[in-house]
This record gives structure tokens, C-alpha cells and sequence, in this order.
């Protein structure tokens, strides 16, 4: 393994691993860079910082009417809200948890799930992203808050993780899976799970009833740089991996109101409108998926 670059937090300097890919040399960059205002004020709100979309009602008697004062920062804190609440529904399909055993979040982001997983079960939290911004950032906001010893990103890639087999009780994705190969990454996930150990996703998938990626779902894909999946492909891939699927749960109506909320926001990123139309024309779900590993 060659070395890039050293990237340092609190002064201890941390090893970075050369990206497996040139694709993922580009996500790496591409998550280094990130700092949009609609994750970073969301953020804010109460310190748990998502890179993940929203779900559930939205609760206008706290939102009040547009030209109240601060209806602008009642709106962002509304967006965070459904924000946090899809982390609690992944959290909610893990099942029971104990205090002393370790969780995976792959592809943690900035890390808020991972706090909000060890805030519940008491228990180790390890993430992985390609990014060194995100795990500076995570393991920062993990000392800030006293939970270092608990939660705890790393540079790495989520498909090659450097984990001893049988090693999480749970393991999740919350939205990045569009950025690998599925049978690929169910297999790693696989491997480091307790046979007994449950996996969770919440991803946006392309419908195989439509028939094939819409034009909105490869506008998606162009922005984010990533590759949007079926739905199909992923239950395929559970299969050949040892994952048996426990809940399908398609979430599509829950996240419709936080797209349409969002869209009248300040914060707009102009990728709004793909989410919206094609959740609408049913091109495009919003998907949880919990499976067990046996
Ligand atoms: C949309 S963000 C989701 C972040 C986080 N799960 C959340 O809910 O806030 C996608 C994340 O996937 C990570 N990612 C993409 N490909 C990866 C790979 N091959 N290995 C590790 N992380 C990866 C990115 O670095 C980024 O942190
Ligand atoms: C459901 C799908 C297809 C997700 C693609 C992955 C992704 C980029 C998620 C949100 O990240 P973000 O919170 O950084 O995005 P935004 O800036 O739009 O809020
Ligand atoms: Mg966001």
C-alpha cells in the first residue's frame, strides 16, 4: 500500500491510503471539496452533520408561514429534523444492539449517524469514507463531544475494509452505495458481519419497472458522479453475499415532503427538481432494506 498524503488531527499525523481506483481518487476529491451550505447549516442545527436525505411529515405549526421572522432558520431546522429522522428509522431496522459490541458505517460522511448510533446503543461505532476532510471531521466533532473512545472514522475504502471477519454485530450504508460495485460490496460487508448480524441500507434505487435509468436518474448521477442502482441489483447481490433480506421498506411517499420543502428553501442546489420528478413518475425509490447475514 502506497502512501498519498499524511492528513493530521490534533496534531497526530494519520496514515491515507492511495485510492484502489482513479474513480475513487475522484470521490475522494469530490468530498474533500464538499461544503454546501444546505449539509453544512443543517449541521449546525445541533452539531450532527448529515449527508443524507430527509423523511416523514412536515410539521407546519413549528414551521409557520414564509415572511414570519426567522421562518428561514425554522425551515432549515425543519430539513435537519427529517434529516435526523431517516438516520433513527436505519437505526430502528438494526435491532437490538449491545453496549460492548462494534458497529460499521460505510461511507460514514461527516459522521452524525455514527454519533446518533453510539448516543443509542452505548456501543463502538468505526466508519470509512474515502475522504480525510470527512474523517478529520468526524473524529472532531467525536472528540468534541467526548465519544473518541467510541466513534471513529478512517480513511478507507468500504469494499477492502480493514476489519477482522466477524467483527461488527451491524453494518450499515445510509446512501453510499451508489458509489460501488453491490456484489463487491456485500461481500466485504459480509465477511466483516457476526454470522446472526444484521446489514441496513437506506439508498435511492431505479425502479426495473420503468424499465431502465430515467432521464432524471442519470441528472442525479451526473451530479453526484455516481451510479444509481436498481432495485433488483441489490436483492440479487444479497442473495449471492449470505444477506437475507428481513424488510423492504419503500420509503418514496416518506421523503417526497422533505423534497418539497427543500425546494422552496434558500439553500437549493438545483438537483431538487430530478429527485422530485422522478420519485413522482415512479422511475425512481427511496429504499430501505434490512437483511440479516446467515
Ligand atoms: C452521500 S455521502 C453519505 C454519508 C453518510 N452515510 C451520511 O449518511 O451522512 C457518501 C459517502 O460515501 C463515501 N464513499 C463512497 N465510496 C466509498 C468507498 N468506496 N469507500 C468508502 N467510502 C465511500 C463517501 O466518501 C461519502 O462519505
Ligand atoms: C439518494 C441518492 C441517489 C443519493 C446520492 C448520494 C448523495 C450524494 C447523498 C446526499 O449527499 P448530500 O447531503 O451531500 O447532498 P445534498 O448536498 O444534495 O444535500
Ligand atoms: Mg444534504
Amino acid at each position: 500500500m502506497t502512501s498519498t498524503e499524511f492528513s493530521t488531527l490534533n496534531g497526530s499525523a494519520a496514515f491515507v491510503p492511495a485510492p484502489a481506483s482513479p474513480y475513487q481518487g475522484d470521490i475522494a476529491r469530490y468530498w474533500d471539496q464538499e461544503a454546501r451550505p444546505v449539509n453544512l447549516r443543517l449541521g449546525d442545527v445541533d452539531g450532527l452533520y448529515h449527508h443524507h436525505y430527509g423523511i416523514g411529515d412536515v410539521d407546519h405549526a413549528a414551521l409557520g408561514n414564509p415572511g414570519d421572522g426567522d421562518y428561514e432558520k425554522r425551515l432549515i431546522a425543519e430539513l435537519h429534523r427529517l434529516e435526523s429522522a431517516q438516520a433513527e428509522v436505519l437505526l430502528d431496522h438494526l435491532g437490538p444492539v449491545g453496549r460492548d459490541t462494534t458497529l460499521v458505517d460505510a461511507g460514514c460522511g461527516r459522521g452524525g449517524s455514527m454519533v446518533m448510533a453510539h448516543q443509542r446503543f452505548g456501543c463502538k461505532v468505526e466508519g470509512v469514507t474515502l475522504s480525510a476532510k470527512q474523517a478529520d471531521f468526524a473524529n472532531r466533532r467525536a472528540h468534541e463531544l467526548g465519544i473518541e473512545d467510541h466513534v471513529h472514522a478512517r480513511v478507507c475504502n468500504m469494499l477492502d475494509m480493514p476489519f477482522e471477519s466477524g467483527m461488527a454485530a451491524a453494518s450499515w450504508n445510509n446512501e453510499s452505495t451508489m458509489y460501488v460495485d453491490l456484489h463487491d460490496l456485500f461481500a466485504e460487508h459480509s465477511r466483516v458481519l457476526a454470522v446472526g448480524g444484521r446489514y441496513v441500507t437506506i439508498t435511492g434505487c431505479w425502479n426495473p419497472r420503468y424499465g431502465q435509468p430515467s432521464k432524471w436518474v442519470s441528472q442525479i448521477n451526473a451530479h453526484f458522479e455516481c451510479n444509481i442502482h436498481s432495485r433488483r441489483e441489490y436483492l440479487r447481490a444479497m442473495a449471492d453475499n449470505r444477506l437475507v433480506p428481513q424488510a423492504v421498506v419503500d420509503l418514496t411517499p416518506e421523503t417526497l415532503p422533505y423534497w418539497e420543502l427543500r425546494a422552496t428553501s434558500s439553500l437549493v442546489t438545483g438537483i431538487e427538481e430530478a429527485f422530485i420528478n422522478s420519485y413522482r413518475d415512479g422511475s425512481f425509490q427511496y429504499v430501505l432494506i434490512a437483511a440479516d447475514r446467515v
